[in-house]
């Protein structure tokens, strides 16, 4: 045992040392904020002001835990590892290292049989600028062996699993596994898919692999970054963590927020919502655009200034088929449309026109030759008859004779373009679309039914179709890296939507092919992707969970067996949990039950997890507002609410109930683990025949 002369010693070591540090951090502060001001006082340059800003904010995100490691090399060299890079001056060796440079990866990654050169690595808590407990971890067993260095504090990872939830991730950071670590690390340029069963870490591996590659390439600043998840209620949850880890510049947005201007206020069935996110929909809205241009036929007639000039099917079947050609979107397609159709009826203008002359005295003279030029001798005519006609700059003395030159043509283009009757004619023949238009059309819906979170994929394609944004006013931004929370709730056609977001398909997808709920979503990484990514993509696992103990787990194996025979159940780290329990009751006194569960509960966060017919009358029990918080110390939500989230305690309402839903197998896995400590079922009538194990309480 050390004595405790010698641990308070190892404490006063590292006090010292996190003082000097956070000392140092305060002196980056102080310079920052002081170049902040002389930027702003000088008003000129907006790029300081903004970066200094920037700067700011980072130092001040990174106060909490700066510093939460050690690495005792067996060269003799000492690093600290902490949330940014500390140096005494520019060309110094570092007071600490940035968890994400290449020298702190052993902090993560060495292991007994490979210490990758480190002899002890220590982790230091602290809370505020003050250390708590440190611990450590020898690399070295001759050392170990000899009892010269010594372990101290408890374990970082079980403390952080053991705590209390609050309703917000925090980063792991200090306690990331080498699985985990892996694949933050990943160089892979293409798209990393990390499939994992619940509570393994896929969320957090995804923030910190965005965190890890904002660092490592940093023109992704620049690109930006975006982070899609199921619900604002989760990104909330997560939204804590990147600034954290100090970056700030992340764009965070559900499906629905990737599409600016649109409301989902509409729920479709799951049999229809499963038909819109096929891939074929966007066949089928191409083959609605395309078939809005209507060209062929009969001949087309354009009235001009009270003349009506007369085109050819072919010739306008012509136009549409160079502008089809042109590669262009359906909107700006028409416009290569319009240019041709309008050089064909000023052609025609001008033919007539020049086939007539017109005496002094107003009289129509016909002087045209037979391709409606007029030649030498209808020249002489003219003239004898006391009409001036003068030639263009670009006719040929000799050759026939033109009234109009390129400049009157123009003009007389622009005049038609300009023409309410002919814009008229044309549209009719190639219509300016709108998304809204095309997918209402689709389904006959009127537009002014609201639109279903089905609808917004659609949307998204139809506005690529056509090139011009849902919202006139906003277009979606695209990004240098995109990572897809909950991926496998993305139907095909939002995929679609994602990847038009990411034009390098530099992508971190997470999620779990047993928990989808979307009948639209993805039962094979591999059939969702190859379609869009080709094989430019790789597949990551994570096998261990670190959320749900092994009593709960337990209990869900015959459900996950029953509907996922391929997979894996995700090995839990920790057991000793209180056993799951069940208790039996009636609909009519479903209320009365969970009102007298959440009154008798005292000890953290707790989820009561319902199907949908149920939720408002247990809010109403429970008198909560509504709009879902997951922060408050009580919840009530849905299996859909509850994707990605953790609680203390959960209570599942009605479980046969959940499993009427399509996949709703899936959705009372998710439910089930959700919880980090306790977990209870309450069920009206029989409890289903998937929830045997758990005791009747
Ligand atoms: N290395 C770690 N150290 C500390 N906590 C961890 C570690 N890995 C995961 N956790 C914790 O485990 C919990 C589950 O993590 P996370 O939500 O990322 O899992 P997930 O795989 O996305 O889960 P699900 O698929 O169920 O949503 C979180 O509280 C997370 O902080």
């Amino acid at each position: 045992m050390p004595s405790r002369s010698g641990i308070d010693s190892e404490f006063s070591i590292e006090q010292g040392y996190l003082t000097g540090l956070y000392a140092r951090l305060d002196a980056m502060r102080d310079q920052a904020a002081t170049r902040l001001a002389t930027a702003r006082a000088a008003g000129t340059d907006r790029d300081a002001t903004a970066f200094w800003q920037a700067e700011l904010v980072r130092l001040e995100s990174v106060e909490d835990r700066l510093c939460f490691g050690r690495l005792d090399m067996r060269d003799g060299r000492r690093v600290y590892i902490g949330r940014l890079g500390l140096f005494p001056d520019e060309d110094d060796e570092p007071l600490l290292v940035d968890w994400r440079a290449p020298v702190a990866e052993p902090f993560y990654t060495a292991t007994m049989a490979a210490p990758h050169g480190v002899r002890r690595r220590r982790r230091i808590t602290t809370r505020g600028r003050v250390v708590l407990a440190l611990d450590d971890e020898l690399l070295d067993p001759d050392t170990a062996v000899t009892g010269g260095d010594r372990l101290v504090g408890e374990g970082a990872l079980v403390a952080a699993l053991t705590a209390d939830r609050t309703g917000r991730m925090r980063d792991i950071v200090t306690t990331l596994q080498a699985e985990q670590d892996r694949i933050v690390r990943d160089a892979y340029p293409g798209v990393l898919v990390v499939q994992g069963g619940p509570g393994t870490g896929k969320t957090a591996v995804a923030l910190h692999r965005l965190a890890y590659l904002l660092y490592t390439r940093p023109y992704l600043r620049t690109r930006g970054v975006l982070i899609v998840g199921p619900t604002q209620v989760f990104l909330d949850y997560i939204g804590q963590v990147l600034p954290g880890l100090g970056e700030h510049a992340v764009v965070t947005a559900t499906i629905a927020d990737l599409c600016p201007g649109m409301v989902v206020s509409r729920t479709d069935s799951p049999e229809t919502a499963e038909v819109k996110g096929r891939a074929d929909m966007a066949g089928r809205i191409a083959e609605a655009v395309r078939s809005a241009v209507r060209t062929a036929g009969e001949p087309v007639e354009v009235v001009f200034e009270q003349q009506t000039i007369r085109l050819d099917p072919r010739d306008c079947l012509r136009a549409a088929d160079t502008a089809a050609r042109a590669g262009l979107p359906h909107n700006q397609a028409r416009l290569v449309f319009q240019q041709r159709m309008v050089d064909l009826l000023a052609q025609r203008l001008t033919d007539r026109l020049e086939s007539v002359a017109f005496t002094e005295t107003g009289e129509a003279i016909d002087g045209g030759s037979a391709d409606g030029r007029l030649g030498a001798a209808d020249l002489r005519a003219l003239a004898a008859a006391g009409v001036v006609i003068h030639p263009g700059q670009d006719d040929d003395v000799d050759g026939p004779r033109r009234m109009l030159d390129e400049t009157d043509r123009a003009r007389l283009r622009n005049a038609l373009l300009a023409d309410t009757e002919v814009c008229h004619a044309l549209d009719e023949l190639w219509p300016r679309l709108t998304a809204r238009q095309v997918v209402a059309g689709l389904f006959a819906t009127p537009a002014a039914t609201g639109w279903s979170a089905a609808d917004i994929p659609l949307l998204d394609e139809a506005a690529a179709v056509i090139g011009d944004p849902v919202d006139a006013a906003r277009d979606g931004a695209t990004y240098g890296h995109v990572v897809v929370d909950e991926a496998q709730e993305l139907s095909a056609m939002a995929w679609r939507m994602v990847l038009r977001r990411c034009p390098t398909r530099s992508m971190t997808i997470v999620g779990d092919l047993a928990q989808t709920s979307d009948p639209a979503g993805a039962s094979s990484w591999d059939r969702m992707l190859r379609p869009h990514v080709d094989d430019h993509w790789r597949l990551a696992q994570l096998t261990i969970n670190y959320r749900t103990p092994a009593e709960i787990m337990a209990v869900t194996t015959d459900l996950f067996i029953a509907h996922h025979p391929g997979l894996r159940l995700p090995r839990s780290v920790r057991a000793g949990g209180e056993p799951p329990w069940r208790r039996r009751t009636t609909l009519a006194d479903l209320p009365h039950v969970i009102a007298e569960i959440v009154a008798a509960h005292s000890d953290g966060q707790l989820a009561i997890i319902t199907p949908p017919p149920h939720l408002a009358r247990l809010r109403a029990a429970l008198s909560l507002a509504t709009p879902l918080d997951a922060t408050d110390p009580v919840v009530v939500l849905v299996p859909g609410e509850a994707k990605g989230l953790e609680f203390d305690s959960v209570v599942i309402v009605d479980p046969a109930a959940i499993l009427t839903a399509p996949l709703g197998h899936n959705d009372l896995y998710v439910a089930m683990t959700r919880a980090t400590r306790r977990l209870g079922i309450v069920h009206p009538g029989p409890p289903p025949a998937e929830l045997s194990r758990v005791r009747e309480s």
